[in-house]
């Protein structure tokens, strides 16, 4: 685990850069959702969840979890503000992340209101390979996973999991014929289906790199929000916004991974 402080650009020499706030507002165990917006509703989860720091598009709560400190970042998107606020919490003395964000679906059997457990994330954004060489695999920790999928089994909700796809164009993904590199976007994207692809979102190959480069662990836990691959098809599709579902099995999952982590330290 890295323990220096690189605090070179800090204006306040006890709070990171970019995310506003320091060791002493920082849990271990830190939710990552892509909207600030939704870091109070998560935070609602947490024992005396109170806002710690708000700076750019990295909101921070912190409360408790099993008398644990917790807290929920927001990373804005895409993956370079999501490296960021996981490399400043690393900093700050975190060490496992799980993120909460939306997907699009990619297969027809993935309906609007199902969560996503990414065991693994293609890395066709960019951010991601300034940690690692593109060969290397972005996956999810294998703890977490277990405990998402069994929070999820708990919940009796509709899930999948499995690989996600990630990207840096939102509307290359929903309006890819308007690229002038569409041949490329529409290829890849139809490889990435055949290959079995459950989503795709934007942050979790970063952080999956990011966190193997750093030696902390992460998983994302995601709501698919709608699937294109529905529409195409003249099926129906539900459009679902709300990622309460996500955040409660990431909250039930951590204090799964905080009991399992007190007993073997
Ligand atoms: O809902 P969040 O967590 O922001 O995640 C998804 O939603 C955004 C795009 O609308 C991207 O950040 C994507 O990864
Ligand atoms: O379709 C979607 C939905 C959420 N986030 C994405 O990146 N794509």
């Amino acid at each position: 685990m890295r323990e220096e402080q690189d605090m070179r650009y800090a204006k306040d020499p006890n709070k990171q850069y970019h995310i506003g706030v320091g060791a002493e507002e920082i849990g271990p165990y830190v939710i990552l959702p892509g909207d600030p917006g939704r870091c109070e509703q998560i935070a609602g989860y947490l024992e005396d969840g109170v806002r710690v720091g708000q700076n750019r598009e990295f909101t921070t709560y912190t409360g408790k979890l099993k008398g644990v400190k917790v807290s929920v970042t927001s990373t804005g998107i895409g993956g370079p503000s999501a490296a960021i606020a996981m490399e400043e919490l690393v900093m700050a003395g975190a060490h496992t992340f799980i993120r909460v964000g939306t997907c699009g679906g990619m297969q027809e059997e993935i309906l609007g209101g199902d969560l996503i457990v990414a065991t693994g994330a293609v890395r066709m954004e960019g951010c991601s390979r300034e940690y690692a060489p593109i060969e290397y695999p972005a996956v999810a920790d294998f703890t977490l996973l277990c405990a998402l999928r069994s929070a999820a089994e708990k919940m009796g909700v509709r899930y999948h999991t499995g690989v996600v796809e990630c990207k840096d164009s939102f509307y290359g993904q929903h309006s890819p014929q308007k690229s002038p590199v569409s041949y490329e976007l529409q290829n890849k994207w139809e490889a990435w289906k055949r290959l079995g692809c459950l989503a795709s979102e934007m942050e979790s190959a970063a952080l999956y790199t990011v966190a193997q480069a750093l030696g902390v662990r992460v998983a994302s836990v995601l709501l698919v929000m709608a699937n294109q691959e529905r529409e195409k098809a003249g099926l129906s599709n539900p459009v679902v916004y709300d990622t309460d579902l996500a955040a409660r099995c990431a909250t039930e999952a951590l204090q799964t991974v905080i009991a399992e982590d007190r007993k073997r330290l």
